[in-house]
């Protein structure tokens, strides 16, 4: 009987031992999920926010960015979220109202405070950087381009961001900044391997920018640019043509086209039964067409396509200086450029005019083909097939793809073989290709020039692997409590 009791009691004891490991196995399984689902939850409230303000000759847009606010210097952890363009023309075009350029920015920048949490407001750096076309009115009338950076100055000053500074970047930044943004967005400067090249078309200037052999530094000093980042140097080549934006272009493409003085100018650049008048000072008045407007009493010409890509290719040719190279070698208008290397992005007006001719994934020679075709088709078929297009822009596609084949193959040297290596892109990963984001992680000191240290495991690692240990020492620990428990049983067996 006693036996029997012993070993009821025995089994009830088991039993109990059991139920408690189970407990706990099934507690520290629950404990383990939540550790995990609440380790990779991201963290929504802790974001931070950076705006840029693109003061472009065309146009100006006000981006935000975000960034986890624990992970400053992770590269790719910086984005986009909003990007507003700003009613109107760019403010250069605010020259004669030069106050009124200050009040053009006011709607966006009423969105950016809707979208950013109040509490970040005063925290959050605020920039603006104007490009071509405030060069090119400083380069007319410094006191009128004082003016209208003071006027674009005091609307931001007045809004509750961290105002940070207006002022007009170098082609030299705009081109290094567009080739960071490019790079750090496809997350390629932390890993050390292979960069992409940035190519950027404006309304009033483009850039040019990639990796190059470091040789090129002593041939061209004011080309060169040098980056540590993450414990990376890289050796960047870099340009920007002043006038060589699409709409500075047009005008030194006409003002070739006009001297002659002639009533009507036949332009194979524009469709076959285009005409519209056009006043010599809408090409005349911009300092990058030196020429004078040709001596005659009318005021204006007629402006007549005659769509012909062949011929449209000598005139856009004509833009172009290929004599007079110092260097080695030379890109267009004695501008020293070394052999190209590397993939390209090529964005802004690259990617808008041939992503509208839907040439965005053809061979060179298939874009010449279909531009050919496109430039011939009349004006009026067109602007039927295109209605929501504005005219204007409409018009000048053809000119402006003729532009950028000609900019990419006579101008930088891409050849039918290098071609491909060329993508048209607008966004990367969410976020607009363009100088912007690169200025900005460059003046928030945003991206270290040497890796951070990175820990062997992430810290959720650590968590669980604690976790497991914790958890295996317990286990055997009870091991050990019941192990010492066992020979007594059985000595007790053996007696009986
Ligand atoms: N959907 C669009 C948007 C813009 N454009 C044109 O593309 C050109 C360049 O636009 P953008 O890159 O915005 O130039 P900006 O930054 O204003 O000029 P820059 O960089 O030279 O200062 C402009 O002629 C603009 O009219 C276009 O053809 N189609
Ligand atoms: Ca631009």
């Amino acid at each position: 009987m006693a036996e029997q009791r012993e070993i009821k009691e025995n089994n009830a004891w088991h039993k109990a031992v059991i139920l408690f490991i189970t407990v706990l196995v099934i507690t520290a399984i629950v404990a383990l999920v939540t550790t995990a689902v609440l380790q990779n939850q991201p963290l929504l409230q802790k974001y931070k926010y950076g705006i840029v303000l693109d003061a472009g000759s065309s146009h100006t847009a006000v981006y935000i960015y975000e960034w986890p606010a624990e992970k400053e210097n992770d590269t790719g952890r910086v984005q986009q979220t909003h990007a507003c363009k700003v009613k109107g023309a760019g403010i250069s075009s605010y020259s004669v109202f030069p106050g009124q350029a200050g009040a053009s920015l006011k709607s966006c920048m009423k969105e950016a405070e809707s979208l950013i949490p109040l509490r970040r407001h005063h925290e959050t750096p605020l920039y603006l950087g104007a490009t071509a076309g405030m060069r090119l009115l400083r380069m007319e009338n410094q006191s009128l381009s004082d003016l209208v950076l003071g006027s674009v100055e005091e609307a931001l000053r007045s809004s509750p961001f961290s105002y940070q500074g207006a002022r007009i970047i170098t082609g030299q930044e705009e081109g290094a900044f567009g080739w960071v943004t490019v790079n750090y967005l496809s997350d390629r400067l932390k890993q050390g391997s292979g960069t992409t090249g940035a190519l950027d078309l404006g309304g009033a200037s483009t850039q040019i920018s990639f990796v190059a052999n470091q040789d090129g530094a002593e041939e061209s000093a004011e080309n060169a640019v040098t980056f540590r980042l993450y414990g990376n140097d890289y050796f960047l080549y870099t340009h920007s043509f002043l006038c060589y934006g699409k709409d500075q272009v047009l005008k030194l493409a006409l003002s070739q086209q006009t001297q002659s003085g002639d009533s009507s100018v036949l332009d194979p650049c524009f469709h076959p039964g285009y005409s519209v008048d056009r006043d010599y000072s809408s090409v005349y008045s911009s300092p990058c067409v030196m020429t004078g407007k040709p001596l005659v009493s009318r005021d204006s010409f007629t402006h007549i396509g005659t769509g012909n890509a062949s011929q449209c290719q000598e005139v856009v040719r004509r833009i172009f200086n290929f004599s007079g190279c110092s260097f080695s070698r030379c890109s267009f208008n004695g501008v020293y450029q070394p052999p190209l290397q590397g993939p390209f992005g090529a964005f802004s007006a690259f990617y808008f005019v041939m992503n509208f001719l839907n040439l965005t994934s053809d061979s060179l020679e298939r874009s010449r083909e279909k531009l050919a075709l496109y430039c011939s088709t009349p004006w009026t078929q067109i602007k039927q097939q295109h209605p929501d297009v504005k005219e204007k822009y409409l018009a000048e596609y053809c000119f402006s793809g003729s532009y950028i084949l000609s900019l990419l193959t006579d101008g930088y040297n891409f050849t039918s073989d290098t071609w491909t290596h060329i993508t048209f892109i607008k966004k990367i990963s969410g976020s607009d290709a363009g100088w912007t984001l690169g200025y900005m992680l460059n003046l928030t000191n945003m991206i270290p020039a040497e890796a951070p240290e990175t820990p062997p495991l992430p810290h959720a690692g650590y968590i669980t692997l604690l976790f497991f240990i914790s958890l295996l020492l317990f286990f055997f620990l009870l091991f050990l409590s019941l192990r010492s428990r066992w020979p007594r049983c059985n000595s007790q067996t053996q007696i009986i």
